[in-house]
């Protein structure tokens, strides 16, 4: 049986597989078959009899990646696959813990909260307490506590110097009471409750110890501290010279690329594969040069690209593959027209019978995916979005399209059940239960029950919430549809919201696409809520793949890592947006760019496409950008320009621009500053010369129309 299963690996893939049972790591660059060799190792272990399934711990980097791993171990080996220890971090805590609740003092039910479960719950605590959340922002606080946890420190263990610091202690502490109380854990609290239950409890420990012999562990290059403590302890490497845990340690077989570490932000820390050596007494590290994924030119270009990083531990990758094509550049004018050049080759790709889930789009930010979706929604082709949900299906995209229905229609139950405490305004459950009773017992809607008072103890906030819908359509008679959405993202405190939020940065992003979106529709249809609500409906669920159905693969380029396709289109590559603007001007963040840009050209096998848009619609509005610094590091020759030098459309997508905003640089979304009414927000402007109006919304001040020439605003950005 292991005959077959060591078929056709390479001497030193072979030497991985094969290794006695002592810690090794294999330190190899991009398809270089990390993978294949940890998974063919298990199998190797497992049918050598060297050990049973019980015996085996495997870390892999996402759930799809486990899942993976168990169905080709369990077609090639007779074993039951749920005994095996297999999954993300995440996963195997949670699936410890679920053993040990009692001993972990969880409750039975521990509930997990998301990133956005936890903001929430940082918010609710800031209120119970009458804590002001400008002086203690619920992001930051969040932030903090998490960046301790992952530390592995508890509030009594945390450093504080200064009042406001002991405050942030308190604070964190008051959290964890909550938590508590309420039987949730966070993300963070999933790793740390792990890791100090094998740490306190000696027993469990040693019951581990002794069961897991050999744990392996992909993307090794991206784990974080405490990742890497829990795995000390439970290979039994911890606490630091117990005589006891000493020589009967398991073996560690950690396998990684440095090229690839793409989460540092995040807290992952490469040196982990440095102190892994030392900490392990590592004495055998395996190198794998030979890539089996890609044409000659690919690897080429992604190793030319890499080259120009700094800090790196060096390898060389080569393939015994043919050259193969070029790389197609692709330069379009506009982001519509770089999604239509996406589009056209996809379907000369399926005319030529390459399957759409062999062909991945990626790009550098989330919010990028919706002209592309568009763009596929027209054409119908079926596509998924992988790691992440369709633009429209995406939380603040529903919640800014709830408030955008109750405006078209109050009476959408949906809609208001939606966003009535959303953001958080005090309206609890009960009084939506209220509120339900009522509109069933009168046959009415939730609308017109609340507008009757049924509200209860909450009549006043239910109250103050028909206030806002109805303003907000007061404000947005006469505007046009992208003004409209603004006034609504800002009005309904989304904007507020999402900026306060740790994550909230990508989910901004995508408001913003939103008001672009409504621009493109204005332009290719009408200016008409109601039939870009319709619009927006059926773009979310119409050309859905459905389960088993060929789809085309779009995603990021983090959520790409370790995947591989036929053919690959990276798009978007321009200065500000790869390299992103957050790291453009930090010399570590640019590299890490820089090996997230190696992750996307590495995923492809044999076809590989670069796109860049001259113009792209941001806010609303049109955007010039500069290529990408990362074309010019990939050598010339491997390069094919399908259209180098392409002039610019010449007349800029957007309808919103006016007049207006080329005398006075006046644009929608502007940051204003007036002297009575403070900070506020342009949402609209017309006429031109000495007689511009403009439309700012001032928040709490309201909405209001100035007449430019003696408003006394300041422009600021
Ligand atoms: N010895 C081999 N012979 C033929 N194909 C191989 C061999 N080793 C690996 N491959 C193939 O090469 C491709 C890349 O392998 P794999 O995904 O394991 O690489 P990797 O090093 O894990 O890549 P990444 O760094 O992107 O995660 C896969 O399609 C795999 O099946
Ligand atoms: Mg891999």
């Amino acid at each position: 049986m292991s005959a077959t299963l060591l078929e056709g690996l390479n001497p030193e893939q072979l030497a991985a597989v094969t290794l006695p049972p002592v810690s090794a790591l294999i330190l190899a660059g991009a398809g270089s078959g990390k993978t294949r060799v940890l998974t063919t190792r298990i199998a190797w272990l497992l049918s050598t009899g060297q050990i049973g399934p019980h015996g085996v711990l495997a870390v892999t980097f996402t759930n799809k990646a486990a899942k993976e791993m168990l169905t080709r171990l369990s077609a090639q080996l007779p074993i039951n696959a749920r005994t095996l220890w297999i999954g993300t971090f995440h996963g195997l805590c949670n699936r410890f813990l679920r053993l040990h609740w009692r001993d972990a003092g969880l409750p039975e039910a521990f509930q997990i909260m998301d990133s956005a479960d936890q903001q929430a719950a940082v918010k609710r605590l800031l209120k119970a307490l009458n804590v002001d959340d400008e002086k203690y922002p619920p992001r930051e606080l969040t932030y903090y506590i998490n960046g301790n946890k992952e530390e592995g420190l508890r509030p009594d263990a945390v450093a504080a110097h200064d009042d406001y610091s002991r405050m942030q202690r308190q604070l964190y502490e008051e959290y964890e009471r909550q938590c508590r109380r309420e039987g949730v854990v966070d993300f963070a609290e999933l790793l740390l409750r792990s890791y100090e239950l094998l740490r306190d409890n000696a027993a469990l420990r040693g019951h581990y110890q002794a069961r897991f012999r050999h744990i392996l562990i992909d993307e090794f290059q991206d784990t974080n501290r405490l990742q890497y403590q829990w795995l000390k302890l439970l290979a039994g490497k911890e606490p630091e010279g117990s005589a006891a845990a000493e020589g009967q340690s398991a073996a560690v077989f950690a396998v990684g690329d440095d090229d690839q570490s793409i989460y540092a932000f995040r807290g992952a820390n490469v040196g982990n594969m440095h102190d892994f050596q030392r900490d392990f007494r590592v004495e055998t590290v395996i190198r794998l040069e030979q890539n089996y994924r890609s044409h000659g030119n690919i690897l080429d270009a992604a190793n030319a690209l890499i080259a120009h990083n700094r800090s790196r531990l060096g390898k060389n990758l080569w393939t015994e593959a043919p050259p193969g094509e070029p790389l197609r550049v692709y330069e379009a004018a506009s982001d519509f027209e770089e999604a239509g050049f996406v589009v056209d080759e996809v379907k000369q790709m399926r005319r030529d019978g390459q399957s759409l889930a062999d062909i991945a789009v990626l790009y550098r930010s989330n919010a990028q995916s919706r002209v592309l979706e568009h763009a596929l929604f027209q054409a119908a082709i079926p596509y998924r979005v992988y790691g992440g949900l369709r633009f429209f299906e995406r939380q603040e995209i529903k919640h800014a399209l709830a408030y955008l229905r109750l405006l078209a229609n109050p009476e959408d139950d949906n809609a208001l059940l939606r966003v009535i405490n959303f953001p958080a305004r005090g309206i609890g459950n009960r009084t939506l239960e209220l509120l339900q009773e009522t509109a069933r017992g009168t046959g009415t809607s939730l609308w017109l029950a609340a507008c009757s008072g049924g509200a209860g103890r909450s009549a006043a906030a239910v109250g103050r919430f028909i206030q806002l819908i109805e303003s907000m359509r007061h404000e947005a008679e006469g505007l046009r549809l992208p003004e409209k959405v603004l006034l609504v993202l800002e009005r309904a405190g989304l904007l507020d919201h999402y900026r306060a939020e740790k994550e909230g940065q990508e989910r901004l992003e995508n408001l913003d696409q939103l008001i672009s979106a409504a621009a493109t529709f204005v332009q290719e249809n009408q200016d008409d809520l109601t039939a870009f609500l319709a619009h927006a409906s059926l773009e979310a669920g119409e050309h859905e793949a459905r389960p088993g159905e060929d789809a085309l693969q779009l995603m990021t380029v983090h959520a790409a890592k370790g995947l591989e396709f036929h053919a690959v289109f990276l798009t978007g590559l321009e200065e500000g947006l790869f390299p992103h603007d957050n790291s453009r001007d930090d010399p570590k963040g640019l590299e890490e760019e820089r090996r997230l840009a190696y992750v996307a050209l590495t995923r492809a096998r044999r076809r590989l496409y670069l796109s860049l848009a001259q113009s792209r619609m941001l806010h609303g509005q049109t955007r010039l950008s500069v290529a990408s610094r990362f074309l010019d590091e990939i050598p010339a020759a491997l390069l094919k320009w399908l259209n180098r030098g392409y002039a610019p459309a010449a007349k800029p997508a957007s309808t919103l621009r006016s007049n207006a905003e080329q005398e006075h640089g006046l644009r929608i979304g502007q940051q204003v500053e007036h002297p009575k009414f403070g900070g506020g927000v342009v949402v609209a402007f017309d006429g031109h010369g000495n007689n511009v109006n403009v439309q700012v919304n001032f928040g709490v001040q309201g909405v209001k129309w100035l007449a430019l020439a003696q408003s006394r605003l300041t422009l600021l950005n």
